[in-house]
């Protein structure tokens, strides 16, 4: 589909989803990988990249930075860096790219000069402040009026060295992005978290195996300490794994219409968070009563839609920075999910309730969901939309966030696609 139109209504396929898809690559570990080959020195090859509106934010403001970015193909980057970024001429502007928001803000403030990094309305309300408050206690000026972007930063050269303490419990994209800066560090940094919550762990694990790929030294001391070494980055060539969240909407359609669909890679030979999902969807339609979110967060809208149609109802629990992601995604799945068949989920505390009821399976329930700017909310209600007929997804191109191939490859799977009203 070349244009989309600003609906699409889902028609139920009457077979089981089955064939061969190839998810796009991983957005988190794509746009960690451009950020350090634009920050090693020489020239590094990433393959099996995502290309989507994320990743080319993250590119375009690397090349106001002085970074070389070429894309010799639909999956590959080849970036060659100094070892140092420039300032910039005008400010940098990120959309509601959280990962190239948190990784800049720290990586901006190795620079000599000032940065400002700007995204979206919705990026305006994303809080920055624990990040901002970690980089200035470096000794660096920078501020942000609002607690979310923009933020100013105005380096002197290099990211210092010491102790950095982090408040994560909003972000776990705080401690990779003072980790992935520390290495241009005048020292050796020890980033060390003020409070034990800090989102999916997984996510700082794949932040230490990708600065290892690009020569850091990096060692987690304890659970809550990391430290590094002021080594700089070497280029390197990178293969890309598929993207595990963007593989839990084809996980997710597999179980809803009992199909077979080979992504040529198994659950378990991710490094991705969310790939841990998959444990749950493979129990469809008797997944456990509660679910906690913690470690796959961006799996929970699929779950939750999921939800909808199991046999017993679901508490998702320690999801409460689903509130702050591309929307309050709580408030967003509780909304849409009652739209579709009112009391379907409720939200208790930061908790999310889903209802299940295996007989909307069939049923011809027109709804218009409303999107929200977020690519997640499209993709996971489009799920639904594999059962129910008349569902409506508003803004389908939201998902270019991440997936920007998402609705040629339902199509793709033989599910019929039509301009909504
Ligand atoms: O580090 C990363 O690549 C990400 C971390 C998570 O965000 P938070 O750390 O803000 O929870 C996740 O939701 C996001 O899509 C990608
Ligand atoms: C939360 C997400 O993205 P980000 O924080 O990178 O904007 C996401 O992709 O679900």
């Amino acid at each position: 589909m070349s244009v989309l139109p600003a609906a699409l209504t889902i028609v139920p396929p009457n077979h089981a989803l089955s064939g061969r898809v190839a998810p796009p690559g991983s957005k988190s570990i794509t746009n960690r990988a451009l950020l350090m080959a634009g920050l090693a020195v020489g020239t590094s090859q990433l393959s099996g990249a995502l290309k989507s509106k994320d990743t080319a934010l993250m590119a375009a403001a690397l090349k106001q930075m002085g970074v070389g970015v070429d894309e010799p193909d639909e999956t590959s980057f080849v970036v060659s860096g100094s070892g140092k970024l420039t300032a910039p001429d005008q400010a940098l502007f990120l959309g509601n790219a959280g990962t190239a928001v948190r990784f800049l803000t720290a990586a901006a403030a190795t620079i000599d000069g000032q940065v400002v990094i700007d995204g979206d309305e919705h990026m305006h309300r994303r809080p920055i402040a624990p990040l901002v408050a970690a980089i200035a206690s470096l000794g660096i000026d920078i501020n942000s009026a609002t607690g979310c972007p923009p933020v100013v930063v105005n380096g002197r050269g290099n990211f210092g060295s010491g102790r950095i303490e982090i408040d994560a419990g909003l972000s776990s994209q705080y401690v990779s992005a003072l980790l992935m800066a520390a290495p241009l560090g005048a020292g050796p940094i020890d980033v060390v978290l003020t409070g034990s919550d800090i989102g999916a762990r997984g996510y700082i694990d794949l932040t230490l195996a990708g600065m290892r790929s690009f020569g850091a030294l990096v060692e987690q001391v304890d659970a809550g300490r990391w430290r590094v070494e002021p080594t700089g980055y070497q280029a390197t060539a990178l293969a890309i794994e598929p993207d595990a969240s963007a593989a839990t909407y084809l996980w997710g359609a597999e179980a809803l219409t009992g199909g077979n669909i080979d992504l040529g890679i198994k659950a378990d030979a991710f490094t991705q968070p969310d790939a841990l999902s998959q444990a749950f969807i493979a129990q469809f339609p008797n997944m456990p009563a509660v679910i906690d979110g913690s470690q796959m967060q961006d799996a929970v809208p699929t779950l939750a839609v999921l939800a909808a149609f199991n046999n017993n109802p679901v508490r998702f629990v320690n999801i409460a920075n689903l509130r702050v992601k591309e929307c309050d995604r709580v408030a967003a799945l509780a909304n849409e999910l009652n739209r579709i068949r009112p009391g379907l989920a409720r939200e208790d505390g930061d908790d999310l309730i889903v209802a299940a009821d295996p007989g909307l399976s069939g049923q011809r329930l027109p709804t218009r969901i409303e999107t929200y700017a977020d690519h997640r909310i499209a993709m996971s209600f489009a799920l639904a939309g594999l059962k129910i007929g008349e569902i409506t997804i508003l803004d389908p191109a939201c998902t270019g966030k991440t997936y920007p191939g998402y609705w040629d490859m339902l199509s793709d799977l033989g599910v019929v696609l039509t301009p909504g009203q």
